[in-house]
C-alpha cells in the first residue's frame, strides 16, 4: 500500500483560540491544503508545483519552502538525507498570515508528507511530537492532525530539554536558527470536544496579513490574576456550551469574551472592537459567537443561521474603517471531524 506510486495528502484549515482559549482550543475546518504527490524512478530530481494562495510568495525550494523544509528535517532525524524523488504538487486554498493556521497546515503537511515519502509509519501521536518541534503552540497543528475541535497542552520540559538547541520553536518561517533535533516523545496533549453540528464558522477574511509571530510579539509576559480567572471560568464553559443542542448563543457569546490576547492585538485589527460589540445574538440572530480567528487578522463568527448577513455585516465594518476601508472576503465553514490524511492509490 505505502509503495504505491501515487498518494495524495490533505490537511485542514485550522482556526485556533476561540476567544478565552488562547493557544488552547483551535477547530478543524472544511478547507483543505492538499499534496498530489507520485513517486519519480530512482535519481531523478524533486519536483515541486503550487497553486493557489501564496502561489507569488512561497519558494519551491526544497531547503526553503515550510513544506519540504519540515518533510526534510524529520527524514533527517531517521537518518534520510533527501526528500526520496518526487512530483509534489500543492494546492493551498488557505490564505497565508490571516489566522487560518496556514503555516500549522503546512507544518502538518510536511510531517505526513515525511512519513508516507520515507515509509516512516509513525504514528499521529508521534507526528504530534515533531509539528510541536516546529511550530510550538499545539492549537493550530493538532486540530490540523486530528481534526474536529480540540483542547491540547504542551508538557513541562525538564532542564535538559530546554537546552537552547531542543527547543521546540514557534514561528519557523522568520529565525534562522540550527534545525531541532529528534524530538523527546509526548511533548503534546491533546482531547478532542463535542462540537454542535448546527454550529457553523465563518471567516471574514480581510485583504492584509498579520505575522503571527508579530502578533505575540504585542503580548504581555505576565497577567493580573483577575484576567487569568475572567479566562479560565469563560473557556471552561465555553467547551460545554459549544457542544449541546439546543444551542445556547447567549451563554456562546458571553462565554467567548476575552481577556488574555485579543485588547492586546485590537490595534492591529481596525474595526475589530466594533464587530465584538456590534455583532451580537440579540442584534444579527443566528450569532454564537464572535472572535479573532488565531493571531488575525480574520475574524471568526459562529453562527446557527443568516450566514450571508452577519458575514456582511462584519465586512461593511470593515469597509468603513478610515484611509478607504479594508475590503475583506468570507467563506462559511464546516468544523470536520477528520484531520490530516494520506490516500495512497495507482
Ligand atoms: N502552503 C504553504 N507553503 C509554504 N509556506 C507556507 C504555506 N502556508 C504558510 N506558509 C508560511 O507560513 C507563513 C504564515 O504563517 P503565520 O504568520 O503563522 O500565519 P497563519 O496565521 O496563516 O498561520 C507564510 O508567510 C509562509 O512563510
Ligand atoms: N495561539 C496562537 C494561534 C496562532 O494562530 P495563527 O492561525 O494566527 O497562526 C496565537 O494566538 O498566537
Amino acid at each position: 500500500m505505502v509503495n504505491q506510486k501515487k498518494f495524495k495528502i490533505s490537511v485542514p484549515a485550522t482556526s485556533a483560540n476561540i476567544g478565552p482559549g488562547f493557544d488552547v482550543l483551535g477547530m478543524a475546518f472544511s478547507l483543505y491544503l492538499t499534496l498530489d504527490c507520485e513517486r519519480l524512478p530512482d535519481g531523478s530530481a524533486l519536483q515541486m508545483s503550487y497553486e493557489g494562495e501564496g502561489a507569488k510568495d512561497v519558494p519551491l525550494v526544497a531547503e526553503k519552502n515550510l513544506i519540504t523544509k519540515t518533510a526534510l528535517y524529520v527524514l533527517s532525524t531517521y537518518g534520510i538525507t533527501s526528500l526520496p524523488p518526487l512530483k509534489i504538487h500543492v494546492t493551498n486554498p488557505i490564505p497565508l498570515g490571516r489566522g487560518l493556521g496556514s503555516s500549522g497546515s503546512a507544518v502538518v503537511a510536511g510531517v505526513v508528507l515525511a512519513n508516507a515519502a520515507g515509509n516512516l509509519n509513525m504514528t499521529k501521536d508521534r507526528m504530534l511530537d515533531y509539528c510541536l518541534m516546529v511550530e510550538r503552540h499545539p492549537d493550530n497543528v493538532a486540530p490540523a492532525l486530528f481534526g474536529g475541535f480540540v483542547a491540547s497542552f504542551l508538557r513541562e520540559l525538564g532542564p535538559e530539554e530546554l537546552e537552547p538547541a531542543s527547543i521546540p520553536r514557534s514561528e519557523p518561517t522568520r529565525n534562522g536558527a540550527a534545525q531541532p533535533p529528534t524530538p523527546v516523545t509526548d511533548i503534546g496533549h491533546y482531547i478532542q470536544l463535542g462540537w454542535s453540528q448546527e454550529i457553523k464558522a465563518i471567516a471574514v477574511i480581510p485583504d492584509f496579513e498579520v505575522a503571527t509571530e508579530d502578533a505575540r510579539a504585542v503580548l504581555p509576559d505576565v497577567y493580573e490574576r483577575a484576567d487569568v480567572i475572567y479566562n479560565l471560568q469563560r473557556i471552561a464553559v465555553l467547551t460545554a456550551a459549544l457542544s449541546r443542542t439546543p444551542v445556547n448563543a447567549d451563554l456562546i457569546h458571553k462565554a467567548m469574551a476575552d481577556k488574555v490576547h485579543q485588547p492586546y492585538r485590537k490595534h492591529l485589527i481596525p474595526g475589530m472592537s466594533e464587530m465584538l460589540e456590534e455583532i451580537t445574538p440579540k442584534t444579527y440572530p443566528g450569532v454564537a459567537g464572535i472572535c479573532l480567528s488565531g493571531a488575525g487578522p480574520t475574524i471568526l463568527v459562529l453562527a446557527t443561521d443568516n450566514f450571508d448577513n452577519i458575514a456582511t455585516a462584519v465586512q461593511d465594518i470593515f469597509k468603513r474603517q478610515p484611509n478607504g476601508g479594508i475590503k475583506s472576503i468570507y467563506k462559511v465553514l464546516d468544523v470536520v471531524h477528520g484531520g490530516a490524511q494520506t490516500d495512497y492509490y495507482d
